[in-house]
């Protein structure tokens, strides 16, 4: 089958967008899960944390599903919906949109551009819950907020919550980073374990001053990634909850992909997160897949030259994490 895409990131976290509202390619269940795993493997010359498909919708302007590059479907993604949102806006022609996730219907805006000549949406990231059930997390307890669960470490309080999609962040210092442990603990959470049957996506956050954080962090489905939109904005709102950082600012969250900007709102006890950065187009693509023989080719590719004018506030915040 012949399909069009457009390689596009958030803070280096990276897709395959498929437009399915333009183009009925006539992918099943499975054949989505299956385009996923061929599309990203990154031994290949697409390689992506996941694919983004663009599909119509009742609801709202479009429906975003997003699947992870092993083939797992997650129910949000935060870098993703920015990706998303620029591509139904700029078809629509309008500044903003709703668009269709699993489990809500979240705005996206256009913004002023976060450095000059980059594209920058924010977009909505709700709802959110800290029961450990809408994970689900399996503690024997209703609520881990900034607790110590003795499977993962004796040393480190964790955070766990659904944004929607599954969340475990611990605030760490400088020996914990750079050790060995955020993976060590990822893969067990990841792999089959009691704690989290679905597996979590797991952040180690630095706090870096008032309201700028660093966060990393393993994706459930992926590995390390560059930067997850939906864990930078839980982090955002955990250290509003546990380390001073301020409701109704705006934080600014580095991650070894470059820094997008979070403000975390609260309304009684329930919360939202605007989520802000850059949507970045790399190339568009025609690629011929074959999902029997699990191969395929790319016919066409066609840069957007916008990748320079984002490496410029990649090598910014990098410049400004070591200094
Ligand atoms: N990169 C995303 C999150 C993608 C889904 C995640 N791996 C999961 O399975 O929950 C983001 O930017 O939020």
């Amino acid at each position: 089958m012949l399909i069009n895409l457009i390689k596009c990131h958030g803070s280096g976290n990276d897709f395959l967008l498929i437009d399915e509202m333009e183009h009925d390619y006539g992918l099943t269940e499975e054949s989505r899960e299956r385009l996923a795993r061929l599309l990203c493997d990154r031994s290949n010359e697409l390689g992506a944390d996941g694919i983004l498909n663009i599909l119509p919708s009742k609801r709202g302007d479009a429906r975003m599903r997003v699947f992870n590059s092993d083939g797992s479907e997650a129910s949000m993604c935060g870098n993703g919906l920015r990706c998303a949102g620029r591509y139904v806006c700029e078809k629509l022609g309008s500044q903003e949109a709703v668009i269709e996730t699993m489990k809500a219907d979240l705005n996206v805006k256009k913004e002023e551009d976060i450095l000059e000549g980059i594209p920058t949406y924010r977009v909505e990231i709700s709802p959110v819950s800290f029961k450990l059930a809408d994970l689900p997390m399996m503690l024997g307890q209703d609520t881990l907020i900034q607790g110590k669960v003795a499977e993962l470490s004796e040393e480190l309080e964790f955070t766990a919550l659904a944004v929607p999609n599954p969340h475990l962040a611990a605030i760490v210092d400088k020996k914990n980073l750079d050790s060995e442990l955020q993976k060590k603990l990822s893969e067990a959470v990841n792999g089959p374990n009691k704690l989290f049957p679905d597996g979590v996506n797991v952040s180690f956050i630095r706090l870096l001053g008032k309201n700028r954080i660093f966060v990393r962090t393993f994706e459930r489905g992926v590995g390390f990634t560059n930067a997850c939109g939906t864990a930078m904005s839980a982090s955002s709102l955990v250290t509003c909850l546990t380390a001073g950082n301020e409701f109704d600012e705006s934080i600014e969250v580095y991650n070894p992909g470059g820094m997008v900007q979070c403000v975390v709102h609260q309304s009684g006890e329930s919360y939202t997160v605007d989520l802000i950065g850059n949507a970045t187009y790399v190339y568009q693509a025609e690629v011929d897949a074959d999902l029997t023989a699990a191969a395929f080719s790319v016919k066409d590719k066609q840069n957007f030259n916008e990748q320079e004018n984002y490496n410029k506030l990649r090598e910014k915040a990098q410049a400004f994490l070591s200094s």
